[in-house]
């Protein structure tokens, strides 16, 4: 459930597979149930044909040293399902294992079965959890719930009062880490968007709609500008005064540059803001590069080095310090008010968009001797995908245009390769 790289499904030989007893040997469990929460559409048991020769499928390395975990939680079928006699296709044999009621012979394994009794708190301690402490210490994190309408992702991501789900968890224990990191500071923003028929829109802003997405370049700021003339002007002085040097001994290209560094420096400490200093840091580095002699190579790298990597990101989207887990939980509940929700054949709080619920975590250490140290700056992306729709589903108008979108961007998902 958390990313950097996709880890490969891989097809074996029962022969070949940890689980190959697994079958045969606890095929009757009592929890079998609808298969519900996927991060990988590639391995769907949905989407398997019937077999002559027992199959396994599983994700190498099962373990969280892995960059990327699949785990799948079944829920228990509904009131309606069980007046309208469903029929269960598919169960968790052990922790590990998904099996085909109907054909024993089919079956798939993922880093992490939940059966259909297991608590939302359970799913988050054993398969969540780690991502978020992770986020807190500086690293990238992601958990998306990924499944056919009405198979539980939102129960799962967000839960209710009674039975919180991971978004909520994973707020709480953010806030739980920070008071037990006494020797960090800790900055914490959130952000919150939906992607309604691939239009992006801002849930804590209501005027926020039809967002843009951008990439790295675009990020830099009028400030960064300003910073960059400075960083230019040093950079052509010392490249200039290198072409010189052979001509005029004297270096006056070079004093002129340390002229101009100790002006800024003035600046920077007058102003005696971080951010500042960070550029600073930046210019001092580049302009010892261009004293080492690079020439003009320098310009450009320095140029490369100085551009403000933000990734890609949504312009405009609002951002929220949050200072308390009841704070980040009411913008959440506020977001929730805006997304896109309707009724359908299968669920009648059907999910009409994707939701992106984004913490970004600043945090450096705080204390006596902490001046100078790194800051560390991480994000995580707690997402509840809309459900896959059958295109045979009876639906109409609206929630058929909806439909075929969500569709479309889940597909798409799953062609993304890091
Ligand atoms: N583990 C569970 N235990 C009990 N009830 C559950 C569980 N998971 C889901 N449900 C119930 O099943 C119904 C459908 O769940 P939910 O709305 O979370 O599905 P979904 O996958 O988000 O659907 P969609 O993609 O249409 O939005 C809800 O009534 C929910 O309360």
């Amino acid at each position: 459930m958390s990313s950097k790289h996709r880890s490969k499904p891989k097809r074996l030989d029962s022969s070949n597979s940890k689980a190959v007893n697994s079958p045969s040997s606890s095929t009757t469990s009592s929890s079998k149930q609808f298969l519900e929460t996927s991060i990988d559409g590639l391995s769907s048991p949905a989407s398997s044909s019937v077999r002559s020769k027992p199959q396994y499928f599983y994700t190498e390395n099962l373990s969280y040293k892995e960059n990327v975990t699949v785990t799948v939680r079944f829920r228990p079928l509904s009131p309606r399902e069980i007046r309208q006699g469903e029929e269960i296709a598919w169960y968790a044999d052990g922790e590990t294992i998904v099996q085909n009621e109907h054909n024993p012979s089919i079956a798939y394994a993922y880093d992490r079965v939940f059966g259909p009794t297991t608590t939302t708190r359970h799913v988050y301690d054993v398969a969540a959890q780690h991502v978020v402490s992770g986020a807190m210490e500086g690293i990238n994190g992601t958990i998306f719930a990924y499944g056919v309408t009405s198979s539980g992702k939102t129960h799962t991501m967000h839960g209710d009062q009674r039975s919180p789900g991971i978004i909520p968890l994973a707020v709480k224990d953010a806030f739980s880490i920070i008071q037990e990191t006494p020797n960090r500071e800790f900055l914490l923003r959130v952000s919150y968007l939906e992607i309604y028929n691939e239009v992006v829109n801002d849930l804590l802003n209501p005027a926020g709609q039809n967002l843009r997405i951008r990439e790295d370049s675009q990020a830099i700021d009028s400030t960064s500008m300003i910073n960059a003339f400075w960083m230019l002007v040093m950079l052509v002085g010392n490249c200039t005064d290198n072409a010189l040097q052979g001509v005029n001994s004297i270096g006056w290209f070079d004093r002129w540059t340390r002229l101009l560094h100790d002006a800024f420096i003035c600046l920077c400490l007058k102003g005696g803001g971080g951010g500042a200093a960070v550029v600073w840091v930046w210019v001092w580095l580049i302009y010892w590069i261009a004293l080492l002699n690079l020439d003009f190579k320098c310009l450009a790298s320095g140029l490369r080095i100085f551009t403000v990597f933000k990734g890609t990101f949504v312009e405009g989207i609002k951002e929220e310090v949050v200072l308390s887990p009841a704070h980040a939980l009411s913008l959440i509940a506020a977001g929730e008010e805006h997304r896109h929700v309707g009724s359908t054949n299968f669920n009648l709080l059907s999910s009409r968009s994707h939701t992106i619920f984004t913490l970004t975590i600043e945090s450096s250490p705080c204390g006596e001797n902490s001046a100078g140290e790194a800051v560390n700056l991480s994000q995580l992306h707690l997402i509840d995908l809309a459900g896959s729709e059958s295109s045979k589903a009876e639906t109409v108008g609206v929630r058929r245009k909806e439909g075929s979108y969500i569709n479309k961007s889940l597909l798409t998902l799953g062609t993304v390769r890091p």
